[in-house]
């Protein structure tokens, strides 16, 4: 199914979408879904979200934005599709594989000994004081750590717990340095650590504990 239903919100999946249960049983990678300048595209939704964050509009030109965003939208609902195949999350070329609702990440390491990524907060995920929200900082461990544990079960996993320690501020707007291991793996789980660095202070680190999903599981 590609039309959106009238609300323009959930697009069920179809037989062809490449899922059993309830995450992805296979990755149906791309680097050409949405076309040559997807990335493009990403970058300006987050730079539209960066600049709503911190905008202070006149009355006539918060109206004047309503129509230019809802115009937007218009064109978003007619090319709707489901979760499985959006070029969002499947497009493993583009910073955190295309997914606009990540802080952008590049990958430098993927192994056996963890993951490396460069996360750049942005001006969207403030927390306060010109810092990341913890929140934010959480969601790229959740996402880093997923990453370190699918890569040591081979397979698709799923967060159980997640522990966070904020251990200084995390800047916006500045390339850190985040890494993520399995420190023991289990049968089915994966006990993960990881740790955000900007240069050599520790901003904050993680404990986390990962299932590998069975066959099937939603
Ligand atoms: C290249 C592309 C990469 C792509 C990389 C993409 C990365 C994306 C990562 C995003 C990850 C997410 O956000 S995931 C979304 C947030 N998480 C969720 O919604 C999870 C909701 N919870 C669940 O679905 C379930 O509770 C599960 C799957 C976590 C576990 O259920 P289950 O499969 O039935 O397993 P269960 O028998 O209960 O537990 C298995 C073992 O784990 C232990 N266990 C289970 N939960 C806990 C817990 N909270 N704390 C301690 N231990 C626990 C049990 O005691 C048991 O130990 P023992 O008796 O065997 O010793």
């Amino acid at each position: 199914m590609t039309s959106s239903p009238e609300s323009g919100w959930a697009v069920p999946a179809d037989a062809d979408s490449p899922h059993e249960g309830g995450f992805r049983a296979r990755m149906d990678i791309t680097t050409d879904r949405g076309g040559p300048r997807y990335g493009e595209f990403s970058e300006e939704i987050r730079r539209l979200m960066d600049l709503a964050r911190y905008a202070c509009p006149t009355p006539e030109i918060t109206d004047e934005l309503i129509d230019q965003v809802r115009a937007l939208n218009k064109r978003l609902e007619d090319v709707q599709i489901d979760e499985w195949r959006s070029p969002a999350g499947t497009r493993i070329d583009l910073p955190a594989r295309g997914n606009i609702t990540l802080p952008p990440y590049e990958i430098s390491e993927g192994g056996p000994d963890g993951v490396v990524a460069s996360v750049t907060f942005r001006p969207f995920h403030l927390g306060g004081n010109d810092a990341a929200h913890g929140g934010h900082v959480a969601v790229a461990f959740d996402d880093l750590g997923g990453m370190a544990s699918a890569l040591a079960v081979q397979g698709i996993t799923r967060t159980a717990y997640l522990t966070v320690s904020y251990r200084s501020l995390t800047p916006l707007r500045t390339p850190l340095r985040m890494h993520t291991w399995v420190e023991n793996l289990d049968g089915r789980k994966a006990f993960v650590k990881g740790t955000l660095h900007d240069g050599d202070r520790l901003c904050a680190d993680l404990d986390a504990l990962f299932i590998a999903l069975k066959p099937g599981q939603p």
